[in-house]
């Protein structure tokens, strides 16, 4: 608006010499030819503001149009094109074609890993925004590119980049695990969470709804979406309508848009509920992790007590048990699993555990649970996912920790090194 204000102001100088007094004497003149240069100046500022408004309005980006900053080089391209084929040819004719959304996050590598691998063609995506350190984002890059997959670098909310990937393969799934995580964060940027959980989904839903084929699609759900339930073992016939925190009232926003999608559109829609997935090439926002870190610095850990002490359990994702969880079914399905395992673990013998594998002592600092989103206590009902999908975890929390351990210490190397009991 500011750029009208001159346009505006030239305006109101008068057009014409007739307002002005005429004189003959030479300030008139001046005058004259001061208004004449005034003219051209109005006019050709004119233009120029004209072209400036013209360039500004086709260069917004608009919420129902691909934003021209998105088209950027890193896509796109003869070599990367060849790059996308290549990393996405399946191995065999049985093998699907998966596009993996976060695949430079920590479950988004294993899974693309797990489904390289047994032959699937496998082309990630991911956005490798800062939520936590972008090295450990790059390393799992580089680890995937060693396994033949290729990690094409763009947002989930850049529809022409979406529809470029399925002009390039016809992907028969698409394993959705990008999402902006953790609970706490959403108390300092809400908007990431609208933006990448919401908004993010249902532009890869508008995608997947007009290609043809259309792929079956997986996507990461949550455990939080439980929120307040106090009934345990939390099973999907529980009510879900109660979150305790923004990032789950994203995730459960997500379940109800599958359903409509697969309402309308008749696409064939997983839904996975994550019980606090843990392991090697982990995220450090999660507690096994930062208390890893801060026991082997000496600093004190917190641990939030709850009334019944609990923690939530986690899964060992080992690529066996990756195996079954999303063969290709029958088309137009809603369904939707919780994955985990079914005991869980007190937060006290999670430190336990970490203390007997890093050799050191912790320091803890016992307090109360404060009302930050995190929810007290959770733990899974696994049986419909036994029942359809044969799932059963198969690795208990001191052999994962001890996996997740022995990564930590040759991944941070040097960090380890003052570990000793007190
Ligand atoms: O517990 C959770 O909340 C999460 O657990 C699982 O994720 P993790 O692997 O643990 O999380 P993380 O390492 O952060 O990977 C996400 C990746 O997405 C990328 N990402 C993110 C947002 C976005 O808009 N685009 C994008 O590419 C971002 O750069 C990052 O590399 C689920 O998949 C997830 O859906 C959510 O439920």
């Amino acid at each position: 608006m500011s750029q009208l204000k001159p346009i505006s102001h030239l305006d109101n100088i008068p057009s014409t010499p007739g307002k002005f007094k005429l004189e003959k004497s030479q300030p008139y003149t001046h005058r004259l030819r001061f208004h004449t240069s005034l003219s051209k100046l109005t006019l050709w500022s004119s233009f120029f503001l004209v072209f400036i408004l013209f360039y500004y309005v086709l260069s917004s980006p608009s919420p129902s149009l691909p934003s021209r900053r998105s088209l950027n080089d890193s896509w796109g391209g003869p070599s990367w094109e060849k790059r996308v084929t290549r990393s996405a040819q399946r191995r065999s004719s049985h093998g699907l074609t998966v596009l993996v959304t976060g695949a430079a996050g920590f479950v988004g590598t294993h899974v693309s890993i797990a489904l390289k691998r047994r032959g699937d063609g496998v082309l990630g995506l991911d956005n490798f925004n800062h939520y936590y350190e972008p090295r450990l984002k790059r390393d799992r890059q580089k680890l995937l590119e060693r396994n033949g997959v290729f990690v094409v670098e763009g947002d989930i909310n850049d529809s022409s980049l979406l529809k470029k990937l399925f002009d390039v393969v016809a992907f028969s799934h698409i394993m959705h695990l990008a999402a902006q995580a953790g609970v706490r964060y959403a108390m300092q940027n809400p908007g990431s969470y609208v933006h990448s959980n919401i908004a993010g989904f249902v532009n890869i839903l508008e995608v997947c709804k007009s290609v043809n084929p259309q792929p079956a699609i997986v996507w990461a759900s949550s455990s939080s979406v439980y929120g307040l339930n106090s009934k345990v073992p939390f099973s999907e016939k529980d009510r879900t309508d109660q979150p305790a925190s923004l990032y789950a009232a994203t995730k459960k926003a997500g379940e109800e848009i599958a359903h409509t999608y697969n309402h309308i559109y008749g696409l064939s829609i997983t839904g996975l509920r994550f019980f606090t997935v843990y392991g090697p090439w982990g995220r450090p926002d999660m507690a096994y992790f930062f208390f890893t870190k801060d026991i082997l610095k000496g600093k004190p850990i917190t641990i939030f007590e709850a009334p019944d002490h609990g923690l939530r359990g986690g899964i060992g994702h080992s690529e066996e048990e990756y195996r079954e969880w999303w063969e290709e079914e029958g088309s137009a399905q809603l369904r939707i699993f919780n994955l985990g395992n079914t005991s869980p673990v007190p937060v006290s013998e999670l430190v336990n555990i970490l203390e007997k594998l890093l050799k050191v002592k912790a320091k803890r600092k016992v307090l109360p649970m404060p009302r930050n989103g995190d929810v007290k206590f959770t733990h899974a009902n696994i049986s419909l996912a036994y029942k359809e999908l044969r799932y059963k975890p198969g690795t208990d929390l001191e052999t994962g920790l001890k996996k997740f351990v022995r990564w930590y210490l040759s991944y941070y190397p040097g960090s380890g090194k003052k570990s000793s009991w007190n």
